[in-house]
């Protein structure tokens, strides 16, 4: 029996009975982590309903264009912003907020609130209006600073290691939300016509190995030595390549199948294009609860000290074996420069 057997739930529980059992489990819990969990599961709720409409109401345009009504149109990503704001504000245990689609902290003014969480409302933007899969990622931080006050930067620059909880929810072929509280992995599937999320993915493990590499080769031109070596070797393996180019579409499939997904340095960017906080931690936190492996190439994702809180990261995610070769790969390019 695996540790998490014992926390088992069966198949069909929905989330909020889900969430309100695994609480039980922790005999001193408040319920407000418990309550911050339904609230961003209601506020995925309503973006989904935005996201399955967005071809009809053409609200998947650029922000500030009116649409055949003459109506203001506003991006998906920014409605998805206002959605989960609007739900953490409105729920009460949260104080700060760190987002994608925010240059700076917003404050919720719940001073009471113990918790931060640091999100990218609509990751896969590129993806939005070609009906391809797209996603939302969350953090969530109990705050360092007492209650009482605003968050402070302290509060906002925590490591991964720090993480609470950690989410995603996927709007793909169905919507998912998965989700870890530090005690193993859970996947929901939204069943839209009773607007419910049901436990569907019961304790996630990663394959500890895979046949999948997932990273965008048009900018191969350039990755580093050791990057292009490992992809020459994925190609030699026979491992198939899939990127659909929405972080959360390509790291849930490899979760479920097995791989690797990569953003490493370039030329350009060399801390990649991948946010820390509210990308790389929370999903790193996410595959090692499932038993696989998140690195930037040469250390653990979640043990990187933010400097910024848009803070950019090379993200080597997946099976655990995969990317223990991928950081050889990394290691050797480090021992041939020196
Ligand atoms: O086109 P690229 O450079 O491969 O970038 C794709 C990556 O950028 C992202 O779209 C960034 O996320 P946002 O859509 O939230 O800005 C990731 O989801 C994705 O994996
Ligand atoms: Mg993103
Ligand atoms: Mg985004």
């Amino acid at each position: 029996m695996n540790q998490h057997d014992k926390l088992a739930l069966p198949v069909g529980t929905t989330l909020d009975r889900f969430i309100m059992r695994k609480q039980e489990d922790f005999p001193y819990a408040t319920g407000e982590l418990s309550q911050l969990l339904r609230d961003i599961a209601l506020a995925a709720k309503i973006v989904n309903r935005e996201i399955n409409r967005s071809g009809l109401i053409d609200i998947a345009g650029a922000y500030g264009n009116r649409n055949v009504q003459g109506e203001d149109q506003q991006k998906l990503d920014v409605i998805a912003n206002i959605r989960f704001i609007r739900a953490l504000r409105n729920g009460g245990e949260v104080c700060t907020i760190i987002s994608e689609e925010d240059e700076e902290v917003i404050q919720t003014g719940n001073v009471q609130g113990k918790y931060i969480v640091a999100i990218d409302p609509l990751d896969g933007s590129s993806n939005i209006d070609v009906n391809v899969s797209i996603g939302t990622i969350f953090s969530i931080y109990r705050r360092v600073s007492p209650t009482g006050t605003e968050g402070t930067m302290a509060d906002c620059l925590q490591s991964g290691t720090h993480q609470v909880a950690a989410g995603y929810v996927i709007y793909g072929s169905s919507t998912m939300m998965v989700y870890t509280t530090g005690n193993g992995v859970n996947g929901f599937t939204y069943e839209p016509s009773l607007g419910e999320f049901f436990l569907s993915h019961p304790n996630i493990q990663s394959p500890k190995s895979g046949s999948v590499y997932s990273v965008n080769e048009g900018s191969s031109a350039s990755f580093s030595p050791g990057m292009a070596a490992y992809v020459a070797h994925c190609k030699d393996q026979g491992f198939s390549a899939r990127y659909i180019g929405s972080l959360v579409a390509d790291f849930h499939r490899n979760l479920l199948k097995g791989g690797i997904y990569i953003y490493p340095s370039t030329q350009k960017s060399p801390k990649g294009k991948l946010r820390l906080m509210y990308e790389c931690n929370p999903l790193a936190f996410i595959v090692e609860q499932a038993g696989g492996k998140s690195s930037n190439g040469y250390m653990r994702t979640m043990e990187i000290e933010p400097l910024d809180m848009h803070d950019r990261s090379p993200l080597f995610i997946g099976s655990i074996d995969l990317v223990n070769q991928a950081e050889e790969f990394m290691a050797r390019e480090l021992a041939q420069a020196e």
